[in-house]
C-alpha cells in the first residue's frame, strides 16, 4: 500500500447531526474557545483539506488565526468548478492544491492555474492516489475539515486515523441541511474513544480508528508496564512487541531481570532468533541510541531484529545523553510514530529524574 499522511477529520455538529443550516449565513456551531482548539489542530498539521462544496458555500480562509506558519490548503473537485477569487485561493502565502478528475484538469488549469497547483487525481478521482501524492509532497499530517460529502468519502475509504467531533447545543431540524455524513459503508464496529472534553457549552470528542486506535491502546499498555520497574536512578520504561495482527509476541520493562536491562532489549531478547516480519515495537520512551550500561543500544537491537515499525510516546530528554534513536531508525527506513500526547503519562513514571 502506498504511503499516506496521518489523517485527522474534524467537524462541528448540531445535536441532530448537521454541519450547517440552509440559510446563506455560515452556521457557527463552535464557540470561541472551541474555534481556538480547532486553530491549535490546524497549527499542528502540514495541510488542511476541504471539499469544493465548502469552498463554494463558506468561502473559508483556512488560516491559523493565532499566527505562526500556515498549513498548505487542499481541495478535491470532480467538476473543477471553483472561483479563483475565493478566499481559499487569495489568502495565505501557502501552497494551494486542487485535485480534480483527469477530464477536468485542462479547464481547471485554465481557470485556477495562476492561483493554485491543479493536480490530476485520476479518472474518476482516486482518493488513495490523492493521499499518496500529498505524502510525496511532504504532507505527513492532514486535517480534513469537511464538508459532509468529504467526511463521508474519507471515512468510508478507511483513511481517517483520528476523528474530532464538537457537538454544539443546537438543533437544525432542516432535512435539506448538510449532515456530518451521508449513507455509506463506514469502518465497522465501535470507534475507540480517546478523549472527551467540555469546552463551554460544546462537548469535544476524539476518536482513533484502525491502526491509530491499536497504536493508542498498545502504547498505553507499554507505558503501564513501566509501573513494574524496580526503583531506579535511570529511566523506567515499558515495551511491547506485536505481530502484524496485533498479537503480543513479547513484553519487557527496565530492570526486569537485571538493573542494566532496558525495556526494548528485554522484549526483543524474548523473541529469540525469530525475525517477525511486519512487527511493531511499542516503547514508552524513544529507543536509546547511546548507553553506558551495555554495548548494544535499543535502536541497534531493533535494527538487528528487523522490526520495521516503532511507536513511542516520549522523546528522550537530555538527562544522560542526546538521544537520536528516532532519527536513526527513520534513516534506516523504519517507520517511526511518535505519540507525544501520551508523554505526560511517561513523565509521571519517571518523576524521580531531573528532566
Ligand atoms: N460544521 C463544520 O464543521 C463544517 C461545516 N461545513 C458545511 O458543510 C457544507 C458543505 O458540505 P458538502 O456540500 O457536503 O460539500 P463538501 O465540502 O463535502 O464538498 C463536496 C464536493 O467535493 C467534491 N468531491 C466530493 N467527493 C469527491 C470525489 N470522490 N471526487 C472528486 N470530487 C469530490 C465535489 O466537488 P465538485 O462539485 O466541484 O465536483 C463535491 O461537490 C457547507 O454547508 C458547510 O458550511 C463544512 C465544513 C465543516
Ligand atoms: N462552522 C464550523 C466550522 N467550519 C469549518 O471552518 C471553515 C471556516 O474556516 P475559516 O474561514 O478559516 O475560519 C469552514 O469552511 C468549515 O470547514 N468548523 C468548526 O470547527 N466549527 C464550526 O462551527
Amino acid at each position: 500500500m502506498s504511503k499516506r499522511p496521518y489523517v485527522v477529520a474534524s467537524a462541528a455538529v448540531s445535536l441532530d447531526g448537521y454541519l450547517d443550516d440552509t440559510s446563506d449565513q455560515r452556521l457557527l456551531l463552535s464557540n470561541e474557545e472551541d474555534f481556538a482548539r480547532v486553530d491549535d489542530v490546524r497549527a499542528g498539521v502540514d495541510a488542511i483539506l476541504v471539499g469544493a462544496g465548502t469552498i463554494r458555500t463558506d468561502d473559508p480562509r483556512l488560516l491559523v488565526r493565532s499566527g505562526g506558519g500556515n498549513p498548505a490548503k487542499v481541495t478535491i473537485t470532480e467538476s473543477g468548478d471553483l472561483d479563483p477569487s475565493a478566499r481559499f485561493f487569495t489568502t495565505g502565502d501557502v501552497d494551494k492544491l486542487v485535485y480534480t478528475s483527469a477530464a477536468a484538469v485542462p479547464s481547471a488549469r485554465a481557470r485556477l492555474g495562476p492561483v493554485a497547483t491543479v493536480v490530476d487525481g485520476g479518472d474518476p478521482l482516486d482518493l488513495h492516489r490523492v493521499l499518496a501524492d500529498l505524502a510525496g509532497r511532504g504532507v505527513e499530517r492532514l486535517m480534513v475539515e469537511g464538508g459532509g460529502a468529504v467526511h463521508t468519502l474519507f471515512l468510508t475509504a478507511g483513511v481517517v486515523d483520528e476523528l474530532h467531533l464538537a457537538v454544539a447545543p443546537v438543533f437544525v431540524g432542516e432535512a435539506a441541511a448538510p449532515r456530518f455524513v451521508g449513507p455509506g459503508r463506514f469502518p465497522p464496529g465501535r470507534l475507540q474513544l480517546t478523549e472527551t472534553r467540555r469546552i463551554g457549552d460544546v462537548v469535544f470528542m476524539r476518536y482513533h480508528l484502525g491502526q491509530a486506535a491499536r497504536d493508542q491502546r498498545r502504547l498505553r499498555e507499554a507505558i503501564a508496564l513501566a509501573d513494574n520497574c524496580p526503583p531506579s536512578t535511570t529511566f523506567r520504561v515499558g515495551a511491547i512487541v506485536v505481530d502484524a495482527h496485533d498479537q503480543v509476541l513479547a513484553t519487557g520493562y527496565s530492570g526486569e531481570t537485571d538493573p542494566h536491562d532496558h525495556a526494548e532489549e528485554v522484549a526483543i531478547a524474548k523473541l529469540g532468533p525469530a525475525k517477525p516480519r511486519a512487527a511493531t515495537i511499542y516503547s514508552s520512551l524513544e529507543p536509546c541510541s547511546a548507553r553506558s550500561s551495555r554495548p548494544v543500544t535499543c535502536t541497534q537491537h531493533i535494527l538487528d531484529a528487523g522490526i520495521p515499525r516503532v511507536v513511542f510516546a516520549w522523546r528522550e530528554p537530555s538527562v544522560f545523553v542526546d538521544c537520536v534513536g528516532a532519527e536513526t531508525l527513520r534513516a534506516a527506513g523504519r517507520e517511526v510514530r511518535e505519540l507525544p500526547e501520551l508523554a505526560e503519562l511517561v513523565k509521571e513514571t519517571n518523576a524521580h529524574l531531573p528532566f
